[in-house]
């Protein structure tokens, strides 16, 4: 069926190469040729055109982006919560496969008695720590950086009472602990759980090929969730959360997005339910109600304040 050989390009944490292997599984199936292409950092990368004429942005994926533009690979597997809202000039979505788990989860060690009283988590998201403080305002949050088997290794070492993860990571590559609590207060980041496979705009063969692992359900609420992300932000990483979630029996989706102050004092939130057909601009008017109740504001305080 299918001649040429589909160059799958991913980063090389064990995550990543998970996240490939699953996609190079299901083209296989479908009879296409793969090889996956682990790319670990820039390197000596030669573009004639300077990255911001392309639109690149984006740390975990711009490696991939230029090796992509340069045809050193013809599709990418990405977190798609890792995805800038903007894709790079001539980089489109080819698929969103269908979400896993969607939760944020504290993996803690000993008991649970310091929620009650004064503990010490670690994260590096300003979303996880917005949040966190929300709820336990007396608590110490302390920086924590690195793909998902270094900061698991970081929290054994370290003497804190707990870090915060996303339950799909540890749960693809098995590394998922018992002493875990489901934070299902927490609200996840856009697209969280859901994996993006990312193809040039011209390459017909390959975006004929990864269109069939497209997911409709997980990609209409990605599409809201990344529509409010991409709404509030222009261009700064605020503490903002969003899940989409759509009821089949209601044929409606319900819609929960937040915007917090970085210390986590600051809470604007949006919660509803709409039939599916508004969905397109569901994301949209949501970052709208955020900006009339307050979030116009917050957002500039939340940019003067991440300059600094
Ligand atoms: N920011 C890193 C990152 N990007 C995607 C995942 C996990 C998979 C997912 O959320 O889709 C993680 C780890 C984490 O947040 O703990």
């Amino acid at each position: 069926m299918a001649e040429k050989t589909i160059r799958i390009g991913t980063r090389d944490s064990e995550l990543a190469l998970w996240q490939a292997h699953t996609v190079e599984k299901k083209l296989n199936d479908l009879g296409y040729k793969t090889e996956i292409i682990a790319v670990k950092s820039q390197g000596d990368i030669i573009l004639d055109k300077p990255l911001y004429e392309l639109g690149i942005t984006g740390i975990f994926t711009k490696t991939l982006d230029i090796a992509m533009i340069n045809g050193q690979v013809d599709i990418a597997v990405h977190s798609m919560k890792d995805v800038p809202t903007a894709l790079p000039i001539g980089i489109v979505q080819g698929a969103v496969l269908e979400r896993a788990n969607t939760l944020d989860i504290l993996v803690h060690k000993g008991n649970l008695d310091f929620l009650e009283e004064k503990g010490t988590i670690a994260t590096g998201s300003l979303r996880r720590q917005a949040q966190w403080w929300n709820k336990y305002p007396n608590h110490n949050v302390v920086d924590l950086r690195g793909n998902v088997n270094t900061r698991m290794q970081k929290l054994q070492e370290n003497d804190w009472n707990g870090a915060v993860f996303a339950a799909a990571g540890l749960e693809r590559i098995n590394l998922k602990p018992e002493n875990y609590i489901n934070l299902d207060w927490m609200i996840p980041a856009p697209a969280q759980g859901a994996m993006l496979v990312v193809a040039m705009g011209n390459d017909d063969f390959c975006r004929d090929a990864v269109a069939q692992l497209n997911d409709i359900e997980t990609e209409v609420c990605t599409h809201i969730e990344r529509q409010f992300l991409k709404t509030l932000e222009g261009g700064c990483t605020a503490p903002i959360g969003a899940l989409a979630k759509y009821n089949e029996i209601e044929d409606t989706i319900h819609f929960n997005g937040v915007l917090f102050s970085i210390d986590g004092k600051q809470k604007i939130e949006v919660n509803k339910i709409v039939p599916i057909e508004e969905w397109k601009k569901l994301g949209y008017n949501s970052a709208q109600e955020i900006f009339a109740n307050g979030g116009t504001e917050l957002m500039s305080t939340i940019k003067a304040t991440l300059k600094k």
